[in-house]
């Protein structure tokens, strides 16, 4: 017999009628892998005894034996070998037990989606917004019916504004504003709106009054809109360019429009670029915090003395550590700046519907408790407005407070169509549970019995979603990077020579489909890839019919992709707002969606951090049945097979090995970046490494993985490469950083403590100790 074959310690090694009480016992052992791994024991012994008598006739040998360029490497001692020539892969051995848990999901049959546009809700028209901004959403944009957020805050608003409002007592003048309402509730609408009609009604004031006034971008930036990440600032800036579009305006008024020029400023673009661009004025600005307190500090040009408006979207994010100290700065040095440039004429001093001061809007899905601390020394009079309340009060604690946003139901609110799932998976079945669920989700795709068309899959850092990427897309095929595949990429701060061709490559690619999943394009975003494949990968996913997003909580906020119809949390969040947001990039706008979180057998406790959530729970085994190609086959088979095929690929090159090992490490890092709120749930002692390599397709004990220095240095160094606003994984290997900072500017990558944190009690180095 030789040592390159495998054989699979399975149930369906056994011969059928031997077994079937056996058979039908381990499917009924409910959710006790213990159980399960006795029955499977004395289904074993049969499989022997039967191999014995009837030679040949095992399944096994047709079946499962695969030649294995694996073993001859391995064979030493990493392989246990059987008497046979054949080889056991233990993916249904030694697993944990997973407890038994009473259901109870939500039923959430019976409720209407809470954020789609309302039937019963005023038109856009009887808002009190200009005629021709209505009649341009109608008809052009097909927006009719307001969502709840939109009906409610709108008005308030405009009202707020200007004078001749009916929607304001008239003894409160409120100026600022906090908006909270559910993901996908057209918030951005929300605010943008009445920033557009106070632009248009103040230029047509301004023009009837006098005919030479004279509207041109130099007047400087009138609003600014500040956002997370940079894939929102060009969503919104496209949102604001959709609603100047001049084709619905009354013939001879579109002048009144087409002097305002809006623009972004972000992290990662050249800065001069930008400095040239705001000299000669953006109107409209979308930005990230950390580039636009650049600019306010080192662009003298920057006119600001006509400032109206400062949104923070997303602000619950914005406020989070690292960008609240930005915000902070930022605001002290709007006041400065306006302050300081007063002396250029306004060509709308005399228009009525021309605010008089600035107003400051917080608006997000989820509220933190310190959004009231920051409305303390940055808000002026807020008012708070959520989906179900209008709240008013002249103080502002008490104004914030009154609405209970520190509730969990307010705090945590998602979609009220949204189905929220979860897999309690051990961490050995991670892998080909989440192939098996992909797979089903775009199987019944095919055959047209179901809608859904795209997946997001979040994943806890960069190396690992790059590494679920690859596996993916390389797994069984013959694939690997061809130049098609490869993106032409030049950026200024991209610096690609000297760097290993492979790395180049992997960097580029935008789009790759493997024979895991047939048919079916996969991507990947997160914070340390190239910003021209960031957005290009953006721009592809949103208009592919069909695709696998793999990515980080880069996406989690704002995003406004189409077609999504599953979010997978293959790593559940760092903290439940994130949840929120993660979810909420399905069942948008009163569409149907649903997201699944994985979680081990150990991390069980973290269902009661989703109390308020109550997600239904799903059978692993459910899942993985899914993958038996006929009734004659068995799931284990299947999956077993699965797990060969990806960590063949894995073993086949030493730089696909050095991509699970980083992913594996950087796993554990972002791991350990768990609060210490949740340290009792999310402990790196508390993992098994061996389970968990073998989630990352490799057949090596962690003690086994070598920590590659030279290749971790070589990793940074491209990173240094790839330019300093970009290259944040660096950021992950520096250890005060991570001790200080959670997460970066435009980069949900997590800076997580250091390596020496991470031998688990399972590793062999520990135990020698
Ligand atoms: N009244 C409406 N009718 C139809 N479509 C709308 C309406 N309002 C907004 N939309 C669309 O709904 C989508 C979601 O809107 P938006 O991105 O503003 O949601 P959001 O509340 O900001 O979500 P998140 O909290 O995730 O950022 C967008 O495509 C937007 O164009």
């Amino acid at each position: 017999m030789e040592e390159g074959s495998l054989i699979l310690n399975i149930v369906n090694s056994v011969p059928d009628n031997d077994n079937k009480s056996l058979r039908s016992q381990w499917k009924d052992a409910g959710g006790s892998w213990k159980e399960k791994n006795r029955i499977r024991r004395n289904l074993k012994k049969t499989s022997w005894k039967a191999n014995k008598t009837e030679g040949s006739n095992n399944p096994i040998a047709t079946t499962s034996t695969v030649p294995s360029p694996i073993t001859k490497e391995r064979s030493d001692n990493k392989v246990k070998l059987l008497p046979s020539t054949e080889v056991i892969s233990s993916l249904f051995t030694h697993n944990p037990e997973i407890p038994h848990l009473p259901q109870s999901p939500r039923d959430n049959s019976h409720l209407n989606p809470s954020n789609a546009p309302s039937k019963d809700a005023l038109p856009f028209s009887s808002m009190g917004l200009d005629d021709d901004l209505s009649r341009h959403l109608e008809d052009e944009l097909q927006i009719r019916q307001p969502t709840n957020i939109q009906s409610k805050a709108i008005p308030f608003i405009l009202a707020s504004v200007n004078d001749h409002g009916s929607h304001v007592d008239a003894d409160v003048k409120p100026a600022d504003i906090i908006i909270q309402a559910e993901t996908g509730s057209g918030k951005t609408l929300t605010y943008l709106l009445p920033i557009i009609h106070c632009l248009l009604r103040s230029s047509r004031e301004a023009s009837n009054l006098s005919r030479q006034v004279n509207l041109t971008r130099s007047i400087g930036t009138l609003a600014i809109i500040l956002v997370p990440t940079r894939e929102l600032t060009k969503q919104i800036l496209s949102v604001i360019e959709s609603l100047l579009k001049k084709s619905s305006f009354k013939s001879g008024q579109s002048h009144l429009l087409h002097w305002l020029v809006p623009g972004t400023v972000v992290g990662g673009e050249n800065k001069n670029h930008e400095k040239n661009r705001i000299r000669k004025g953006i109107n409209i600005l979308v930005s990230t915090p950390g580039r636009l307190l650049d600019h306010l500090q080192n662009t003298k040009s920057f006119a600001l003395d006509s400032l109206r408006w400062l949104v923070l979207d997303e602000a619950d994010r914005l406020l989070e550590l690292g960008f609240e100290e930005t915000l902070e700065q930022i605001v002290k040095l709007l006041k400065v700046r306006s302050e300081n440039h007063n002396n250029s004429p306004n060509p709308f001093a005399q228009a009525p519907s021309w605010p008089t001061f600035r107003r400051t809007i917080l608006c997000s899905a989820t509220a933190r408790d310190d959004i009231r601390q920051f409305a303390g020394y940055t808000l002026v009079d807020p008012v708070y407005i959520n989906a179900d309340d209008i709240g008013s009060s002249d103080n502002v604690g008490v104004k914030v407070e009154a609405v209970d946003s520190s509730s969990d139901a307010t705090k945590y609110s998602t979609p009220k169509q949204l189905k929220h799932k979860y897999v309690i998976t051990p961490a050995k079945l991670r892998l080909v549970t989440l192939t098996a669920i992909l797979k089903s989700t775009f199987r019944t795709h095919h055959h047209g019995l179901s809608t859904c068309r795209k997946v997001i899959v979040f994943i806890s850092c960069c190396d690992s979603v790059d590494f679920h990427f690859d596996l993916f897309a390389n797994t069984n095929a013959a694939n690997i990077l061809t130049p098609e595949d490869v993106e032409d990429v030049q950026t200024t701060e991209t610096t690609t020579a000297n760097i290993e061709q492979h790395t180049i490559d992997y960097y580029k690619s935008v789009r790759l489909v493997g024979s895991v999943i047939p048919n079916i394009g996969l991507y990947r975003l997160h914070g340390d890839l190239p910003q021209i494949i960031r957005i290009k990968t953006l721009q592809q996913f949103s208009e592919a019919n069909s695709g696998i997003l793999f990515c980080t909580d880069v996406a989690a906020r704002g995003l406004d992709l189409p077609y999504i119809e599953k979010i997978i949390q293959y790593d559940p969040p760092l903290d439940l707002l994130d949840y929120v947001h993660r979810v909420g990039r399905t069942a948008r706008l009163g569409k149907n969606g649903e997201s699944i979180i994985f979680l081990l057998p150990s991390e069980i406790d973290y269902l009661n951090v989703l109390s308020s959530i109550k997600p239904e729970a799903l059978q692993v085994e459910s899942i993985l049945e899914t993958l038996a190609s006929s009734k004659h086959k068995e799931y284990e088979v299947e999956a077993t097979n699965i797990q060969l095929d990806f960590e063949r690929y894995v073993l086949s090159d030493p730089k696909y090995t050095e991509l699970a090992r980083m992913a594996f490490l950087s796993h554990l890092r972002a791991y350990a970046a768990h609060p210490s709120s949740e340290k009792h749930i999310f402990h790196v002692k508390k993992l098994h490494m061996g389970h968990m390599a073998k989630s990352f397709a490799l057949r090596d004990a962690p003690s086994n993985i070598d920590v590659n220095h030279k290749s971790m240095e070589h990793k940074k160094r491209v990173g240094q490469k790839k330019g300093k606003a970009s290259g944040k994984r660096n950021e992950l290997d520096n250890k005060t950083a991570a001790l200080k900072t959670k997460r970066k500017y435009d980069n949900s990558e997590f800076a997580v403590p250091d390596l020496s944190n991470l031998s688990g009690p399972t590793t062999k180095k520990k135990r020698k100790k």
